[in-house]
């Protein structure tokens, strides 16, 4: 009988434990569905769509190798799985957890059903560290190291199975212009995982918040992660061996590698967050906040903001270096939803989906846990309100990324660039070839943080918000690692206490 392979964020043939098992149960149809309602939500882009099609044709080629081609179908999961029932009468399919969108969700929903009713049995195995089911954090990170440190799963020998014909991809969303875009493929990836153990990170640590130095020495392999491209065991193994190698050298290597693995780590651990409550992506983590922000936001700071002509010029210069990119730092990241959530005071789910289309790493487990961090909606992280001045002066101290994105600045000298509102020549660009700020930095800030202490004041906030911790704070692991998504730092067990935690940057 033969065994479907249905590929979906788990897009190699390496470390692919669907695949393998499959293989040892005989014929395989490995399965690949442009899904056009899928490309049609609104956390979607053409820059994801061209990332997945690249890959999706080395996969082809990487499984014609091994003896069966991938199969591509473009249409809706469910009626794809009927044809192909039909016409080669499978009875098993596998494929990996996936911790996706609540379309997602729902679709799987809907292949269950289909195959509990055509005898087909599906099963779901685990490719990452997120655990399905898991019953409280407690004990969590010692699941998900276990994970990583199993062995990886090796390529099949060789597969045997019918040859179908793929249908032809039609373009499914609309073309987005990113023109640094990252090329999707296992090649890239395998490239840049290399080129980051062996060069690229040894100062990873000390260069990854600037965009500046973060383009060079951050991995940039979320998109293969996300994608599936390389899997989060094969990246954290290799990091592993390169520890082994750079022990007891002092070159900063040491310091960079074990803060890769932590974001490894929080990959896993935001990702967590989503499986275990898959209502985040659309609702406040801390129902105080559900009505904190009008749910429309103010439609001339939204346009601003992403088109990056808000006025603040690093904030504008991050935003145009992703829209051309698909790509940006973490701290970046961080700083364009601050200032949308708190300067701007927009809702975090229409901005974090103008972010989600931006990125061509969208990963749904990552993305709304750190959109609703980054917005103070958690009722258990800190609050940190990103000034974007300080920002600019910090990370692009020379300008020279400012100015790269920022071209109408070029009359601002060096000691205004951040804040040419305060230059005596302003009057010559703002308003004229660069927009005037939408806000007042600092006056929007107080605003917001008011705003925020207002909710946080009273006994009910705090019961809830110690319902949330105990679901989604980190845990110390017994080896003391781990992945505290308030402090990397530090591992502690989260208090109540750490409900109240603000942290302002003016
Ligand atoms: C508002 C916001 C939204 C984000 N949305 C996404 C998203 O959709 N997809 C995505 O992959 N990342 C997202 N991130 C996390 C992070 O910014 C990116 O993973 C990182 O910048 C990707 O670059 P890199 O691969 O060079 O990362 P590196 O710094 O080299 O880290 C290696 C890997 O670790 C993981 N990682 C790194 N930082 C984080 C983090 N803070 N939280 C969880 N995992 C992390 C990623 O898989 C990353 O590829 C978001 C962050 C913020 C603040």
């Amino acid at each position: 009988m033969t065994t479907v392979v249905w590929f979906k964020r788990d897009l190699r043939v390496t470390d692919h434990p669907a695949l393998a098992h499959a293989a040892t149960r005989g014929d395989v149809l490995p399965l690949y569905v442009f899904e056009p309602e899928y490309w049609a939500q609104p956390d979607v882009s053409g820059r994801q769509f061209d990332f997945v099609l690249e890959t999706v044709v080395e996969l082809r080629a990487a499984l014609e190798a091994l003896g069966v081609p991938l199969m591509v179908r473009v249409g809706s999961v469910v009626d794809v799985l009927q044809d192909l029932q039909a016409r080669v009468g499978f009875d098993a399919m596998l494929s990996h957890e996936e911790t996706g969108n609540a379309w997602t969700y729902a679709r799987d929903v809907d292949v269950a059903a289909w195959s509990a009713a055509s005898g087909v049995i599906w099963s779901e195995l685990a490719q990452s560290g997120v655990v399905r089911r898991l019953n409280g954090r407690d004990g969590w990170a010692k699941q998900r190291n276990a994970f990583l440190r199993q062995p990886q799963v090796g390529v099949p020998a060789g597969l045997t199975g019918p040859a179908l014909p793929s249908d032809n991809v039609p373009l499914l969303v609309a073309k987005d212009h990113c023109p640094e875009r990252q090329r999707g493929g296992r090649q890239m990836a395998l490239s840049l995982l290399g080129s980051f153990l062996t060069e690229r990170g040894q100062s990873y640590r000390k260069d990854m918040s600037s965009p500046v130095t973060g383009e060079w020495s951050c991995s940039r392999l979320s998109p293969y992660l996300a994608f599936g491209c390389l899997s989060g065991r094969e990246a954290s193994q290799a990091a592993a061996v390169r520890q082994r190698e750079v022990k007891g050298t002092r070159e900063g290597w040491g310091g960079s590698l074990k803060s890769f693995q932590a974001r490894l780590a929080w990959r896993d651990h935001f990702m967590q967050k989503l499986e275990d409550e898959p209502a985040l992506e659309r609702r406040c983590l801390h129902s105080a906040y559900e009505d904190m922000r009008p749910k429309v936001p103010d439609a001339a700071r939204r346009a601003a903001w992403e088109k990056g002509e808000t006025g603040l010029p690093f904030v504008d210069a991050c935003m145009r270096y992703l829209a051309a990119t698909g790509w940006m730092n973490f701290r970046m990241r961080s700083m364009l939803m601050a200032v949308a959530s708190y300067h701007l005071w927009l809702d975090w789910r229409v901005t974090g989906l103008h972010l989600a289309r931006q990125f061509t790493d969208f990963e749904p487990g990552i993305h709304w846990p750190q959109s609703q961090m980054q917005s103070g909606t958690t009722g258990m992280n800190t609050v940190r309100i990103y000034n974007p001045v300080k920002q600019g002066k910090d990370q692009d101290p020379t300008g020279v990324f400012t100015r790269r994105w920022c071209p109408e600045l070029a009359a601002v000298p060096d000691a205004f660039l951040q804040e040419p509102w305060a230059w005596e020549g302003a009057d010559t660009v703002l308003g004229r070839t660069y927009p005037a700020p939408v806000v007042d930095v600092l006056q929007a800030a107080r605003d917001a943080r008011e705003k925020v202490w207002a909710v946080r004041r009273g006994g009910a906030f705090r019961e809830e918000a110690k319902r949330v911790v105990h679901k989604h704070a980190s845990r110390k692991d017994p080896q003391g690692h781990f992945v505290d998504d308030r402090n990397p730092r530090k591992s502690r067990v989260p208090a109540a206490k750490d409900t109240r935690q603000m942290g302002f940057e003016f």
